[in-house]
């Protein structure tokens, strides 16, 4: 079972088209990125399937079904526009949060002791909110958002505002939340964190998909043929100037990248350069997801 569905959604805002025939899956247990420049429509998707507003036409199922009310509790969402009880100390807020989720009072401590020892903020936990850095408010907010164990979990920026340390542990929870099972969409700008985290992902661009799927197949697809190659020692670049079937070489410093003539098969010019030189790198670049998603949008705005 899918644990969401889009089918052919579409919606507008007085007269203006704000989502197209929108359609998409999101598979049980998988990080699922959700991508796309400013105003594309990330947004809107992510209230439509939280039933805040509803779509003009196209059916969203959440859990096999209609969301109704009861499984909006299975449900964390880390919303873009943050917003905490700043007067109140961090352990009560948490609990308080879980409970509105109908989680069990004493359950509800234990979640929130736990999470907050998990992300190094067990120190704080009868600080009020408004004593802390926007940083470990920032990290409050994402554990708000999974205080009472939800299966799918929604970030929108998750990682903004916090420096590369912080980042790297929040990103471990996410990946450990997967592991767990639950299911995760991922709304970023950040590429680098998506392309590590995501399975798959949804691009949009002024409110039609224009990418969809696993984050390998879709680098791959835009792969550009050329490979990158690296020897023992500086003296083998020239090797490759013996080799034919090679049209074109850059370098970049210690290793350099080939481009072979369409024609020309990967495996026999593997051969070829470890029978000439000590080779100790072989394989094909693939663009990454930053790039791809210049690429996608330069290319939709020259059609
Ligand atoms: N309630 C609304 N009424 C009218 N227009 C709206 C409404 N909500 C969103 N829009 C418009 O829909 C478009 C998509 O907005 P949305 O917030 O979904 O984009 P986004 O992809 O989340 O952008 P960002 O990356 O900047 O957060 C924008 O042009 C926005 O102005």
């Amino acid at each position: 079972m899918h644990t969401i569905e889009f089918e052919s959604v579409s919606k507008s805002f007085s007269e203006k088209t704000i989502l197209e025939d929108i359609s998409f899956s999101v598979k049980q247990g998988e990080i699922f990125g959700l991508l796309g420049p400013n105003g594309a429509g990330k947004t809107t998707l992510i209230r439509l399937l939280l039933d805040i507003i509803r779509p003009d036409s196209g059916e969203i199922l959440v859990f096999g079904d209609f969301l109704s009310p009861a499984a909006k509790n299975r449900i964390g969402y880390l919303p873009e526009e943050r917003g905490l009880y700043k007067k109140t100390r961090l352990l009560d807020m948490l609990v308080y949060l879980a409970q509105l989720k109908g989680v069990p009072e004493k359950q509800a401590h234990l979640n929130a002791e736990s999470l907050l020892k998990s992300l190094e903020l067990e120190q704080y936990k009868n600080k009020k909110v408004e004593e802390l850095s926007k940083g470990m408010q920032q990290k409050i907010q994402f554990l708000s958002a999974i205080i009472h164990e939800p299966e799918l979990l929604i970030l929108d920026e998750p990682f903004s505002g916090l420096d590369p340390v912080n980042t790297k542990t929040v990103m471990a929870k996410i990946l450990g939340l997967r592991a767990a099972g639950k299911t995760i969409i991922l709304s970023t700008h950040m590429m680098e964190q998506a392309q590590t985290l995501c399975d798959r992902i949804l691009m949009l661009n002024k409110g039609k998909r224009v990418l969809y799927g696993s984050v390998d197949d879709i680098r791959r697809e835009h792969g550009k043929n050329s490979l990158i190659v690296e020897f023992a020692e500086k003296g083998d670049l020239n090797t490759i100037r013996e080799i034919s079937g090679i049209k074109k070489v850059i370098e970049h410093g210690k290793s350099v990248e080939i481009f072979p003539e369409d024609e020309i098969s990967v495996q026999i010019l593997l051969e070829e350069l470890v029978q000439k030189a000590n080779l100790i790198r072989f394989e094909k670049k693939l663009p990454s997801l930053n790039e791809i998603f210049i690429q996608t949008l330069e290319s939709a705005s020259n059609e």
